[in-house]
């Protein structure tokens, strides 16, 4: 399996005033739909981590972002695709927040009270954590 060639997905991790980060729910008909992620989206042909990021968030949250600053880069194996998840810190963005897949949106801190969180995000939770000080359970 861990030879599959990775597909490429840009994610967001927007961060606001009161250090609250972004999490939603990924829409029904969607693999791990129900689940709780960071929004983001697979790289089309030709563009760059940050151009996708900018399209995907645009198009799932309706809002613009400012710069995306290049965070971690982690591979996750499913069984329904191997990825590449590139994440990005937003700090900046311009627009009012749509739900344009009618997911859901939550604003949190750590702990996390949503859940389930996907598999792939849950290792993000704990690189906040490094970064903030913060011990216990993340999620
Ligand atoms: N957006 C996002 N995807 C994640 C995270 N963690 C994680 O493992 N993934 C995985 C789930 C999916 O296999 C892949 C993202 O692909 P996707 O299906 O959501 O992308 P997309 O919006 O381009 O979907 P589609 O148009 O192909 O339906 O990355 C995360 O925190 N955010």
């Amino acid at each position: 399996m861990s030879e599959r060639q990775p597909v490429d997905v840009a994610v967001g991790v927007l961060i606001d005033a009161d250090d609250r980060f972004l999490l939603t729910s990924r829409p029904e008909g969607k693999v791990y739909a129900g689940h709780w992620e960071f929004p983001g989206g697979k790289l089309e042909a030709g563009e760059s981590v940050e151009q996708a990021l900018r399209r995907e968030l645009h198009e799932e949250l309706g809002i613009t972002i400012g710069p995306a600053v290049p965070w971690k880069v982690e591979i996750v194996d499913y069984p329904h695709a191997r990825v590449r998840l590139h994440f990005c810190k937003v700090l900046h963005w311009q627009g009012a927040f749509e739900m344009r897949e009618r997911q859901q949106m939550a604003w949190q801190t750590l702990p996390v009270q949503v859940g389930p969180v996907l598999p792939g995000t849950v290792p993000v939770l704990g690189w906040l954590a490094a970064e903030r000080g913060f011990t216990g359970a993340t999620h």
